[in-house]
């Protein structure tokens, strides 16, 4: 795409500054304000032909600010619930509504659980969240550092179960919470679960805790195992906080995949781990990256792939064209700034509209 159609293609967009990396694909656009709404496609005028939410990492806590664990990031408790009202409302203000949010994981945070405030919290983010659309949630750390699988699965934040139930589309995996389901016929999105293979979240007498500890064990040395080993690059991923997906899931995403691109679906994956190093810090990555990037890798129905956890956020346009979108933390996120974005969806590609620290772009199909 050269800059010249991609400033066209902005022109209608919005308030169009672009850059366009043509070795990566990457596109980058100027931050627009909540009203502008790509109604309307750029070239054909056609309209889209539906859209949807996207928020990470909320991380809310009725708590004073406080730093991340090394103490480089000033972390906003109390605000991310504002920071989340302002979405919603932005959400409920667009026309024709986002027909649902994928909300990337960490709704609350850690520290909820040691106050006894873990069910309050949760409920101030869903009662923020209710009236927005219908919501799918994704489970990160900071879900099991509340609730155990069990009650998770027994939650509002169980829309596996609630996507199954509404929508003809949705399926939930046995035994497992990943699940797909598809808003409108050729579209699918696939929601995984990254702390399938974990130390988090896992019975310790579990076979997947166990695999998880062996995993860490092999690859970091140090005694606290939150902290990433000492050897440099993707190894850093080894941590007791993140995790990684289990055989099962990555045959059932397989399995899916090969389904989507026999009926020539555009599919989004969704997770709280990002799965490519261009798009995520070291640290963040899910453990058996490689392994879901040779999945995707391998079906042509693949377009997106869109994560949470790194709070800095990360984008990078893979080599098979997929594009790895890691969205940035509302929880560090000043309270003058945002940080969620509305994607449009079109026959031939999805318009990203980022908020604050969220970029806009135009995620062209492969
Ligand atoms: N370098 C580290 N050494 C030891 N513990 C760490 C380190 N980094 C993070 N942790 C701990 O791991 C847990 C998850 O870290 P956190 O930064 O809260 O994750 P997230 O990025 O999901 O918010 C926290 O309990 C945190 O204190």
């Amino acid at each position: 795409m050269s800059s010249q159609e991609v400033d066209e293609l902005l022109g209608h967009v919005g308030d169009a500054t672009a850059t366009a990396d043509s070795e990566q694909f990457q596109v980058r656009v100027r931050r627009r304000t909540k009203s502008e709404a790509p109604t309307e496609n750029m070239e054909d005028g056609a309209r889209p032909l539906f859209s949807f939410g996207v928020i990470a990492d909320i991380q809310y806590a009725d708590i004073d600010d406080g730093y991340n664990f090394s103490c480089t990031r000033r972390r906003y408790y109390r605000h991310s619930l504002e920071q989340l009202r302002r979405a919603t409302l932005a959400w409920r203000s667009e026309s024709p509504r986002p027909r649902f949010v994928l909300q990337l994981g960490d709704v609350i945070d850690g520290f909820n659980k040691p106050r006894r405030a873990s069910r309050s919290a949760l409920d101030a983010v869903l009662r923020e969240l209710e009236d927005a659309a219908l919501v799918h949630h994704v489970w990160g750390n900071h879900e099991f550092y509340n609730f155990s699988r069990e009650e998770l699965a027994a939650s509002a934040l169980n829309s596996g179960r609630e996507a199954a139930t509404q929508d003809q589309g949705a399926a939930l995996a046995e035994g497992g919470n990943w699940y797909h389901f598809s808003p409108e016929p050729r579209f699918r999105f696939l929601v995984l679960d990254a702390y399938d293979v974990s130390v988090i979240g896992r019975q310790e007498r579990s076979e997947r805790y166990s695999q998880a500890l062996r995993l860490l064990q092999e690859h970091n040395d140090n005694e606290e195992l939150n902290q990433p080993p000492a050897r440099p690059g993707v190894e850093q991923r080894f941590v007791k906080f993140g995790g990684g997906f289990s055989q099962d899931q990555l045959q059932w995403l397989d399995r899916l995949l090969t389904l989507s691109d026999e009926k020539l679906e555009k599919v989004t994956v969704v997770s709280h781990l990002p799965v490519h190093p261009s798009s995520s810090d070291p640290v963040c990555l899910a453990w058996n990256y490689e392994e879901v990037l040779s999945v995707l890798h391998s079906h042509k129905c693949v377009v997106c792939f869109m994560a949470g956890h790194d709070h800095d956020g990360g984008y990078h346009r893979d080599l098979y064209g997929i594009h790895h979108l890691t969205f940035e933390g509302v929880i560090e996120t000043p309270p003058d700034n945002d940080a969620f974005g509305s994607v449009y969806v079109y026959e031939d590609k999805m318009v990203l509209k980022g908020n604050g620290r969220v970029a806009s772009r135009i995620l062209q199909y492969p």
